[in-house]
């Protein structure tokens, strides 16, 4: 059954998703500039060898520069690909294909490795529509990284890239929504 916080979230996601559709090209390759810098910080900062990043759509903070140099850098990247049972499989995309995964999200193409792959990375990046000033996540309405998030034993830095004027200072909160310990955006890194 549809709850009040869902329906909170549907129209929060709406107007979020409507603000990122009208940026301008200019606004967006900015937008990039500055989120490539602080991704390469916190890789560096934290010295994460592993890491788990998602391909990013028009409409997201583009992650592909960061990406690119990540691999440059030798640095092991896993890619999420969407399972219809709501769980993620991770994979390297030795391939270096690309391709279109469930509902339409960039994925790479290469061998499946399974849920528990994640558990081996040094620092986890998700996606998000925005993050409250306490740190907790609202996606995009599939649960996938809460699923994920929250079967973790033992889970290592959790950061969401999202546009500046997405962080916000509450958001409606259900009790399977997990928290990040930061995120990055074009102007800055904020730790929780
Ligand atoms: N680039 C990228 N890859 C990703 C994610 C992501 O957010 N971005 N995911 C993060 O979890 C997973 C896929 N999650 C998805 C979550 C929601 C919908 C979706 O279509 N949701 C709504 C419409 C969203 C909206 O309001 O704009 C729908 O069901 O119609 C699709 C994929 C894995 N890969
Ligand atoms: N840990 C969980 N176990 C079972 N169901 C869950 C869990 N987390 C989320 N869900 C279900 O997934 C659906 C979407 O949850 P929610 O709106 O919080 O997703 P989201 O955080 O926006 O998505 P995503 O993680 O894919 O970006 C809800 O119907 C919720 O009940």
């Amino acid at each position: 059954m549809a709850t009040e916080v869902d329906h909170q979230k549907r129209a929060l996601r709406a107007e979020l998703r409507e603000r990122r559709q009208n940026l301008t090209q200019t606004e967006k390759d900015n937008a990039t500039i500055g989120v490539t810098e602080h991704l390469q910080s916190l890789v560096t900062a934290l010295d994460a060898r592993s890491v788990a990043c998602y391909l990013s759509t028009q409409t997201e903070p583009d992650t592909r520069p960061f990406l690119n140099w990540a691999l440059e850098q030798g640095i092991r990247v896993l890619f999420p690909v969407s399972r219809d049972d709501g769980l993620l499989d991770w994979t390297v995309g030795e391939t270096g294909d690309e391709t279109q995964g469930l509902f339409g999200m960039p994925e790479p193409v290469g061998e499946l490795l399974g849920p528990i792959a994640i558990n081996q990375v040094d620092l986890i990046i998700v996606p998000a529509a925005a993050i409250d000033q306490g740190g907790m996540r609202m996606g995009w309405g599939r649960g996938y990284f809460d699923k994920t998030l929250g079967s973790m034993e033992k889970c290592p830095p959790v950061y969401a890239v999202v546009y500046d004027a997405e962080l916000l200072t509450d958001l409606p909160r259900e009790v399977h929504d997990q928290p990040v310990n930061g995120v990055v955006t074009p102007s800055r890194i904020l730790d929780f």
